[in-house]
């Protein structure tokens, strides 16, 4: 492998997208974001900074900005698309005349396409039919990057180059990547969690303490497990940075965008409210609604999307759904080990002797 600079392209001027621009470009790499707003890139280019999302930090000053898609991809070696689920695949057929295929495409984008249910790095596939596809997802607020604090992510690809050189593109002394061969695991980890973000928020702004934040995490965490069994996934890899990692961060702060959705919720907004307060994409909106309805169409009990769901569609009051989630059926801590048909069945033993 050469030791010249990496040709790195990113898709998307918003917070992540700039994140991970500048990251690369501190790594050494030869770096050119894709904006749609031609003066926002202007402002990169001039003030190395990103007033719209990221305005309080500073971009490394080599990487340029640009609303030319052919400029910015013709000679990347590397693409990184951020760009929010609801528009991902438009920009990705705007990109299409200058992809080629010895080119490394990567989502990092968090979030499920309606039609078909599918993951984003599923839409790099179907739209380029290359094999150097990948994903990246973890614990990773776009801020904090910024700031440089520690930060550790997960590539995921079922190639060994793309694993390799998204390591090497942005692999640095603040920013740690770990790689994984269960792309679609690790890409489901991270559109799933969104959902209990939200949930999080509200419970947080309704006051409710650590245990229950505690509770809430775990037992999504089972929540997602289950689904994963159901799609095929591999529900191990969510005991990584991918699962359990950025549901820890995107459950307990609110430099989250799904948690801060969900707090305002908790503090009276109505949904629409919340959402255009934020002015960014909380993922988790429109993810829970494609995970109840697959949940309720695959027969998979998911209690806390079908909860959220009623509470962000049907106005059900938290508080009132929290009550009846409490309340449930009798279930079980850990599923691998002891089922919950096993805990019904020996309630049900019991019920009938006491009869
Ligand atoms: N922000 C984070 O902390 C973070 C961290 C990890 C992953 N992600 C994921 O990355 C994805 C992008 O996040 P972000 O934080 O950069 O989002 P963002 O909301 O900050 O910005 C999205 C960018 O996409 C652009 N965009 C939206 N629609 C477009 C269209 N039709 N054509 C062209 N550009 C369009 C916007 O102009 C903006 O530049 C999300 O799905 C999110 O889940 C975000
Ligand atoms: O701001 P959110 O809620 O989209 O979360 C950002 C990242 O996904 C955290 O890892």
């Amino acid at each position: 492998m050469s030791d010249d600079p990496m040709r790195v392209a990113v898709l998307g001027g918003g917070s992540f997208g700039t994140a991970l621009a500048s990251i690369a470009a501190d790594n050494g790499g030869e770096v050119c974001q894709w904006l749609r707003d031609p003066e926002l890139a202007a402002q990169i280019n001039r003030e190395h900074r990103n007033g719209r999302y990221l305005p309080d930090y500073a971009i490394n000053p080599t990487v340029k900005a640009s609303s030319n898609m052919q400029d910015v991809l013709e000679r990347a070696e590397l693409v990184l698309v951020a760009i929010p689920s609801n528009a991902f695949r438009d920009v990705v057929r705007q990109a299409r005349p200058w992809l080629h295929a010895d080119q490394i495409l990567v989502s990092t984008t968090k979030g499920i396409q309606e039609d078909g249910f599918k993951l984003m790095s599923r839409i790099l596939e179907e739209e380029t039919g290359f094999i150097h596809i990948g994903v990246i997802s973890g614990p990773n607020l776009a801020t904090e990057i910024a700031q440089k604090q520690l930060t550790a992510t997960v590539v995921a690809s079922d190639d060994p180059l793309t694993r390799t050189r998204v390591q090497k593109a942005l692999g640095c002394d603040y920013f740690r990547v770990y790689a994984s061969n269960d792309r679609y695991g690790v890409e489901l980890g991270g559109a799933l969690k969104n959902i209990y973000a939200i949930a999080a928020g509200i419970a947080a702004a309704l006051g409710m303490g650590e245990n229950t934040r505690s509770m809430l995490m775990t037992r999504a965490l089972a929540e997602m497990g289950r689904f994963a069994v159901d799609q095929g996934a591999n529900p191990m890899t969510f005991l990584g940075l991918a699962g359990v990692g950025d549901l820890i961060v995107t459950c307990s702060s609110p430099l989250s965008r799904n948690y801060r959705v969900g707090h305002a919720l908790g503090q009276g907004k109505s949904l629409d409210e919340a959402v255009e307060a934020l002015g960014q994409v909380a993922e988790g909106v429109n993810t829970v609604r494609l995970v109840r309805d697959k949940a309720r169409e695959d027969n998979v009990y998911m209690p806390l999307a079908e909860g959220l769901y009623q509470v962000l569609f049907e106005g059900v009051p938290a508080r009132e759904m929290a009550r009846m989630l409490m309340l449930g059926e009798q279930s079980s801590d850990v599923e691998f080990l002891l089922s919950r048909e096993d805990v019904q069945q020996a309630h049900r033993r019991v019920e009938t002797r006491n009869e």
